[in-house]
């Protein structure tokens, strides 16, 4: 039997907290219950996130108004949340999962599957790490990933939409993580490509960056379809420089083009670049991320950031003016307006 385990609770947490025990609870070989590890946190009434999460089978903060299932039971201590499973689902903000790893590392059952559902990376002196990297080294674990068109609201209110799950060699895993997650309205296929999915999820972050400025200055439908597309470019150069088995079909995928579309359409690093522009750069990202999402947090800054990292340790920033052109403009060295002079910084041929 099958026990799993979901270390996150924010909005996309509790999303899938809610798909997975919808599964669990009909299909056999999956014990009923799902623990879900809560980053606890008092609330303004004084009771902890964790009480009133089993108390009312609600995510009051990151998902209100959603009941999540019976069979969910938020638990405040990581090292007991893991401890019976052998299927973790890794879902908290990218930022938080080196500490994460370290406080699991030896905790975990050795027969554990893990896959991630996280959009970001690490920054290393070599080149990036992706976050199933980092879970694979640090926990010794196989780690597949789940990305896609993924807006958590609407998912929550069951409205249909796709997912794609990547793996590498282990297929029997990715066909038990597709049967966790599909439902009649979640509709999940996999890939045998983890590097391209993680990279699709994790760089349309920058991409939903650039395209909220543009919004924010009121550049109408076609300026958001042209950052759409060289965005889109920009991020299979950037996945295939680093990983060459990245497959050109993934982009294609629910993780490839649709995420990007709905993430430049309706998602938090879109609204809040929106807002950056429209306060002409002069209020910081984190002021407003504080503001407007309330404990949600935002990937795309910080990913522009590690972008320019990696890029700039090898000479290769020329090559990605849009990448570059989001650090420049997140970190106030240029205006909102310069996301339109990108042909300025000469993109090269090849991407
Ligand atoms: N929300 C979406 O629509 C959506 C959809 C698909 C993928 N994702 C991805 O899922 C991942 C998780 O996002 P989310 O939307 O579930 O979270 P969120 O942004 O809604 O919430 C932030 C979470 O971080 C937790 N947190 C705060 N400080 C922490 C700390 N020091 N250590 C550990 N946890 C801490 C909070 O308790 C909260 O659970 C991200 O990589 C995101 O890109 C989100
Ligand atoms: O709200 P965002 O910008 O974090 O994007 C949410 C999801 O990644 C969309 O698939």
């Amino acid at each position: 039997m099958f026990k799993v385990t979901v270390v996150g609770s924010g909005n996309w947490g509790s999303v899938a907290a809610k798909l997975i025990a919808s599964n669990t609870i009909r299909l056999a070989s999956f014990h009923d219950e799902v623990r879900m590890w809560v980053f606890e946190e008092k609330l303004p009434s004084g009771e902890k996130l964790t009480d009133v999460i089993n108390k009312t089978n609600e995510n009051v903060k990151y998902l209100p108004g959603i009941k999540l299932g019976k069979n969910v039971v938020a638990d405040p201590e990581l090292e007991n949340a893991v401890k019976d499973a052998n299927m973790l689902v890794f879902v908290t903000p990218h930022q938080f999962m080196e500490g994460i790893c370290k406080r699991l590392a030896g905790k975990i059952r050795s027969d554990t599957e893990g896959i991630s559902l996280i959009k970001g990376m690490e920054v290393k002196k070599e080149g990036p790490t992706m976050i199933s990297t980092l879970i694979t080294k640090q926990l010794g674990i196989n780690c597949s990933v789940l990305m896609g068109a993924n807006i958590a609201n609407e998912i929550a209110l069951e409205k249909f939409s796709e997912a794609t799950v990547g793996y590498n060699q282990n297929k029997l895993a990715a066909e038990r993580w597709v049967e966790l997650f599909n439902t009649p309205y979640f509709n999940v296929t996999a890939v045998e490509d983890v590097e391209g999915v993680e990279l699709c999820g994790t760089l349309k972050n920058v991409v939903a960056i650039a395209a909220g400025f543009v919004d924010g200055l009121e550049m109408g439908n076609n300026t958001k379809a042209a950052i759409m597309r060289i965005g889109l470019k920009e991020m299979r150069a950037f996945s295939k420089m680093w990983f060459p088995s990245v497959k050109d079909n993934t982009f294609f995928e629910s993780c490839g083009v649709a995420d990007l579309i709905t993430t430049c359409m309706g998602g938090r690093n879109r609204k809040v670049a929106d807002a950056y522009a429209r306060n002409g750069g002069k209020r910081p990202f984190d002021e407003l991320e504080a503001e407007m999402l309330q404990g949600q947090k935002l990937q795309g800054v910080l990913t522009a950031q590690e972008v320019h990292e990696v890029l700039s340790h090898r000479g290769w920033l020329h090559m990605f003016p849009l990448f570059s052109a989001v650090h420049a403009i997140s970190t106030g060295r240029l205006p909102p307006s310069a996301i339109v002079k990108i042909s300025d910084l000469k993109p090269s041929s090849n991407l």
